[in-house]
């Protein structure tokens, strides 16, 4: 039987989806697939180098973040059609993030094959509490899912044996609205200490949704969160601890 060719795609803010992500790369490193972090615009024509995608993304809100959705959105509809995995980190609970994403999927003809979530440090609340940091960790048992989950991959990925499954909705979810309707109106303000910044445009070059530009006026990149999801990747990718957060409740950006 063919092996499949396997793209892993993930995106990742401060960098446990990443980890999740690179796990499955290493794990499954004898079937040779492929890892690539998602970007804005996407060169969707490279998907068609491959018959099965596992695509990775936190869970932010109870939701896909933004960028991740537009990414399915924004793909075009496979014909044959291609095999999915999906699977998101998540702090606490990742209410149906996986089920929305998973239909967005099956509209662009891929069948999902199984779906997977893993409790990971909380980056939000790490940063906005940070003596509460210890507490936010990866779930005791993630070694053991991660390794019956990659055994599930493995005999997809060497056998024709692909099974549908359904992603479920979770009725109880409904309870982590609050959460959802409050934490979407939460918008972060992020600057730059002009003495801390090595102008090295890291943050410029890692975030996908475009917030950072080059300074006109000095090197010092600018911010704009017309845009921004909050995933802080830029704050996580900053090498010099230069970009600093402050939050305030107004109108949510979507
Ligand atoms: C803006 C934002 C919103 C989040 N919302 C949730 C949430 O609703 N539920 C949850 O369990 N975790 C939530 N988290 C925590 C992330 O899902 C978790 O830290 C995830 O592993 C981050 O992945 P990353 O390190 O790849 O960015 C949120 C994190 C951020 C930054």
């Amino acid at each position: 039987m063919p092996v499949k060719r396997t793209l892993i795609i993930y995106h990742s803010g401060a960098g446990s989806t990443k980890t999740i992500a690179e796990i499955y790369h290493e794990k499954l490193k004898d079937l040779s697939p492929d890892l690539i972090p998602i970007t804005l615009p996407f060169p969707y024509e490279i998907l068609g180098h491959y018959d099965l995608i596992v695509l990775g993304f936190p869970t932010y809100h109870g939701e896909a973040p933004h960028s991740m959705v537009q990414f399915v959105e924004n793909m075009p509809s496979f014909e044959p059609q291609k095999t999915a995995f999906l699977f998101t980190t998540y702090g606490l609970y990742p209410a149906n993030a996986l089920y929305h994403l998973g239909k967005k999927l099956k509209e662009k003809n891929c069948v999902l094959s199984f779906t997977a979530g893993y409790r990971a440090p909380a980056t939000d609340a790490a940063l906005l509490l940070p003596p509460m940091k210890p507490l936010f960790r990866y779930g005791k048992n993630t070694v053991k899912k991660l390794n019956n989950h990659l055994e599930h991959i493995r005999k997809c990925i060497v056998s024709s044996q692909i099974v549908e499954i359904n992603p479920r909705f979770r009725l109880h979810a409904l309870l982590n609205y609050p959460n959802q309707y409050f934490g979407k109106r939460v918008t972060h303000q992020l600057t730059v200490d002009d003495t801390l910044c090595v102008q090295c445009n890291r943050c410029v070059h890692q975030c996908i949704l475009t917030c950072w530009h080059r300074g006109s006026s000095s090197l010092v990149p600018v911010y704009d969160n017309t845009h921004c999801e909050y995933c802080f990747k830029c704050v996580h990718h900053c090498p010099a601890n230069a970009i600093m957060l402050s939050s305030k409740t107004k109108d949510a950006p979507n």
